[in-house]
């Protein structure tokens, strides 16, 4: 199996600080989840957006904060319902604000590229890793050409591993995967940072020739002070993908992109990504932003 066994490793993520400081819910039984969510009075898409809103706040306040002000947010994200309250808004919001999960559209992706037909031309079946999986069955209907694993730093069915993706053996994971989803999870991990960090541990990870899929709120692209769609291109290629597919639409929630990886980054130490950089002026914008480290010469031989 890929996957590291020796999952949940002590990890230095605030989320961990936060686990940490909340073992009863970390602890809690793991009960499958059903398909249809029991949704009660608070589990409209709009009150889901807002749980989910106010989370990425106080994940982003925990990363700076310190002593009395960072016992108030862990107890603030306790108060919410923790990771486990914020999955299940993100069930809800999977199903009802995007007509179903992004996972759609990766298959219908894959399908147009030809990689469905494996199964009659007797090769292998793909492997997909999946990122933050909230449900276990997203590509059940694929299983004759799809081999898919699911993680989650929290776990909320037996079939979905409990294990960090920043934490994943390196070695034993180059060039292991033929596609990676990362959907809805850059904007959960709050320093642009760790978001980069994501993105270059995905190369090393998938294949040559592999492809990266990702998915985030389009207000990430078309409303960020330091993030337009074109510097996401720009930064994956800095990382050592092409961009093979984008969707979005005027007045949707989500962005789409289908990326393939080429075999060497290049040009890796020109660009200046290790900074943020205002891309669009005015009050009203979101500070989204990822952020390129140059890796050292280590890592970059390796790659
Ligand atoms: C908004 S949910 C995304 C759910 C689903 N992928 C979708 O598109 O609707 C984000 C999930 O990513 C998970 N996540 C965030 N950082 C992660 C990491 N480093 N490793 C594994 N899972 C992570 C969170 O625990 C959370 O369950």
């Amino acid at each position: 199996m890929l996957i590291d066994l020796q999952v949940h490793r002590l990890s230095t993520t605030s989320l961990t600080v936060w686990i940490l400081a909340m073992p009863k819910v970390y602890r809690r039984r793991k009960r499958p989840v059903t398909l249809v969510e029991n949704r009660g009075t608070s589990g409209t898409p709009r009150a889901s957006r807002t749980v989910i809103r106010k989370f990425h706040r106080l994940l982003k306040q925990q990363k700076s904060a310190r002593g009395d002000t960072l016992a108030n947010v862990n107890r603030e994200i306790e108060e919410l319902g923790g990771l486990e309250r914020y999955q299940r808004m993100s069930c809800i919001g999977q199903g009802m604000d995007r007509g179903g999960g992004s996972e759609k559209v990766l298959i219908e992706w894959m399908k147009q590229m030809g990689w469905a037909d494996r199964k009659e031309k007797g090769e292998r079946r793909h492997r997909l890793l999946e990122v933050g999986a909230v449900k276990p069955d997203n590509y059940r209907g694929c299983t004759s050409w799809l081999d898919a694993t699911a993680i989650d730093l929290r776990s909320r069915h037996p079939s979905i591993l409990e294990q960090d993706f920043l934490l994943m053996d390196q070695s034993r994971h180059r060039e292991a995967w033929d596609v990676i989803s990362l959907s809805l999870v850059l904007n959960f991990v709050p320093d642009g940072k760790d978001r980069g960090r994501m993105l270059v541990q995905a190369h090393s990870m998938i294949r040559p020739g592999g492809l990266c899929f990702l998915a985030l709120p389009l207000p990430c692209v078309n409303n960020s002070r330091y993030m337009t769609s074109e510097r996401m291109g720009e930064l994956m290629d800095a990382v050592g993908f092409s961009r093979l597919e984008e969707r979005w639409r005027p007045g949707g929630k989500m962005i789409y992109w289908l990326y393939r990886r080429r075999p060497t980054p290049e040009k890796w130490a020109g660009k200046p990504f290790g900074k943020k950089e205002v891309l669009r002026q005015g009050g009203s914008r979101n500070n989204f932003h990822i952020l390129l480290q140059r890796p050292t010469a280590a890592a970059s031989e390796e790659s």
